[in-house]
């Protein structure tokens, strides 16, 4: 089971990197990683589980992030009340096709498991996105995502690049966007 002793943070220069592709069929290594990632958000999104274990709760976990320089990341978008639409999988060499020239932007900023600091600001990223990954199994899939979601997989699929979601604040003015961009919840 992934714990926070086991997220690699912020300096480690893994996290840094660019990842390399995974192939398949998966090796059981590559499998348990996938599947202890996923199990990692689940029971951090868990508020019991998250205490008893003493976890950050999370929505999206990179392989880099537990030291392993791997085309690989989970992502698991709870649904919730009203218009957020849920997004669940373990996302392969994952290759974003296509984007919006708009873009979005949590009101609250992002945190990262791997940033113990609070970095305030604004990240701008595509609102939409699609999105072109592997499952686990090997199978290709193609999908349109929006919002939440969207954000998500964009600050995962950047940590399998290198890039950390405090490299797109504005420096000058943290909280400047363009005024286009779509900010949300
Ligand atoms: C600095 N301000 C903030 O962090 C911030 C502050 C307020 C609101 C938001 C929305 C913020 N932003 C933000 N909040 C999250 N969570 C909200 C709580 N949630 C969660 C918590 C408990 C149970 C179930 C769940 Cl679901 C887990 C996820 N997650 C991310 N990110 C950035 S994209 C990857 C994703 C990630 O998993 N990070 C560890 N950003
Ligand atoms: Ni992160």
């Amino acid at each position: 089971m992934i714990l926070m002793k086991d997220i690699v943070r912020d300096g480690d220069p893994v996290l840094r990197q660019e990842a390399a592709k995974v192939s398949f069929p998966l090796s059981d290594e590559d499998q348990k990683l996938a599947d202890d990632m996923m199990e990692y958000l689940k029971v951090s999104q868990d508020p019991e589980l998250c205490e008893k274990y003493g976890l950050r709760a999370g929505v999206g976990l990179a392989a880099p992030q537990v030291g392993v320089s791997k085309m690989m990341a989970a992502v698991l978008v709870p649904a919730e009340e009203g218009a957020k639409s849920p997004f669940t999988d373990v996302i392969i060499n994952p290759v974003i096709i296509s984007h919006s020239v708009q873009n979005g932007a949590l009101t609250e900023g992002e945190g990262c498991l791997s940033v113990d600091k609070e970095v305030p600001g604004f990240v701008p990223r595509h609102d939409r996105i699609t999105l072109r990954y592997q499952d686990t199994k090997g199978e290709t899939h193609k999908v349109r995502l929006k919002n939440y979601p969207a954000i998500v997989c964009q600050h995962e699929i950047d940590h399998l690049h290198g890039i950390l979601f405090y490299d797109h604040i504005n420096k000058e003015n943290p909280y400047e966007v363009s005024d286009d961009t779509i900010m949300f919840e």
